[in-house]
């Protein structure tokens, strides 16, 4: 994506607005409940002005129900949000002209080009002759769709579609976007130009919600990650903290991660990890596997490789990782599941 600095600021002369509170936004026991669905379960958060937030769950967890009401296209049976100090049942017309919506799915026009379909969407938006040109090339170079400003809607691959969808939430400049799962099917290039775009508009200031059932595709771009899981909120900290606060075992002790990589098949560090107290199996591969170590002592893993030698196995390979993301996470679902209670951190 090529984008230039004053590329993300509309150029229509619209009347300065009043400066956006610090909290931006104020979900306060949002519940929805579709027929004997309660796919949100007394959700509560706020989102700080200028943060980039990840939303993470499952197929299922009630992601896209969240955004839709704080989108203003559904209405909750209960519990409020806010935006900008708007609540966006009462008043979904202002709520509107701040925020920006990006859905997982969006309709295409067979007969229309990317051009015609943004200049569409910008007259809608109230950009006049000139301006609404500009402001369309302005979008089509920032999201790096001007090679393909002639090319018909239902021309395009997943990833320009998703660029469409994505430039077409771009034109009146919203303050708050909300992106449902805008790195489903992306291949991994156009996955990191999407990386790119969110810092972009992170420095220039906006406030980016965005939903993921990936962790690791979130994991890097957000400052703040909040996890759904069956319609509650079981996590809102970051991913930092997220590491290091369930970087240990259940009984407090600190752990290690260690991949392993074999000159001959994985699951012989299976049966390994199963007869070595210490030691247990995180994933297996074809030739190597991740082990989880209980002990963060730098001599508990040194005689750990030096007896799986010693055991006869043909380790070529190791490093310690980081811990991921996705460990992380399991393990404060294990921890939840035991306490029962949301972490913040
Ligand atoms: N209009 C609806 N009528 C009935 N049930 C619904 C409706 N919309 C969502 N649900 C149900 O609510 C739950 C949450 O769905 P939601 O689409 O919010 O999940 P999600 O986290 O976005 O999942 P995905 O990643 O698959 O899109 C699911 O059980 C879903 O079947």
């Amino acid at each position: 994506m090529s984008a230039s600095p004053a590329s993300v600021t509309a150029s229509a002369t619209a009347p300065v607005p009043p400066p956006l509170p610090e909290t931006l936004v104020t979900v306060r026991r949002l519940n929805r409940i579709f027929d004997n669905v309660h796919a949100v379960k007394d959700i509560s958060f706020d989102i700080a002005r200028g943060q980039v937030v990840g939303f993470i769950g499952a197929n299922g967890a009630g992601k896209t129900t969240t955004m839709r009401m704080m989108a203003t296209l559904d209405v909750p049976n209960s519990g409020t949000i806010r935006i900008a100090d708007m609540d966006v049942v009462q008043r979904p017309g202002s709520v509107r002209r701040l925020i920006g919506w990006m859905p997982d799915h969006y309709g295409t026009y067979a007969h229309m080009t990317v051009f015609e379909y943004l200049d569409f969407f910008a007259r809608a938006y109230g950009f006049k002759r000139e301006q609404r040109r500009t402001r369309v090339e302005e979008v089509m170079d920032f999201a790096d769709l001007t090679v393909l400003a002639d090319r018909p809607m239902n021309k395009l691959s997943k990833g320009m579609g998703q660029r469409l969808c994505f430039g077409r939430m771009l034109l009146p400049d919203p303050e708050f976007m909300i992106l449902d799962e805008p790195a489903a099917g992306l291949d991994p290039k156009a996955r990191l130009e999407f990386k790119n775009l969110v810092r972009l508009l992170a420095q220039r200031g906006k406030t980016l919600f965005i939903s993921s059932h990936i962790l690791s595709e979130l994991g890097e771009m957000c400052d703040t990650l909040l996890f759904i899981d069956g319609g509650k909120m079981v996590y809102h900290g970051s991913a930092e903290s997220l590491r290091r606060n369930h970087g240990n075992s259940a009984n407090g002790n600190a752990q290690m991660v260690l991949d392993i990589v074999l000159a001959g098949p994985g699951d012989m560090l299976t049966q390994w990890a199963s007869m070595n107290p210490l030691w247990s199996l995180l994933e297996e591969r074809r030739d190597g596997a991740r082990l989880l170590v209980e002990s963060s002592d730098p001599l508990v893993l040194a005689a750990g490789l030096k007896k799986m030698i010693l055991d006869g196995l043909p380790v070529i390979e190791f490093h310690r990782e980081e811990r991921r993301l996705e460990d992380a996470f399991v393990d404060m679902l294990r921890k939840i599941s035991v306490d029962g209670s949301t972490r913040h951190t």
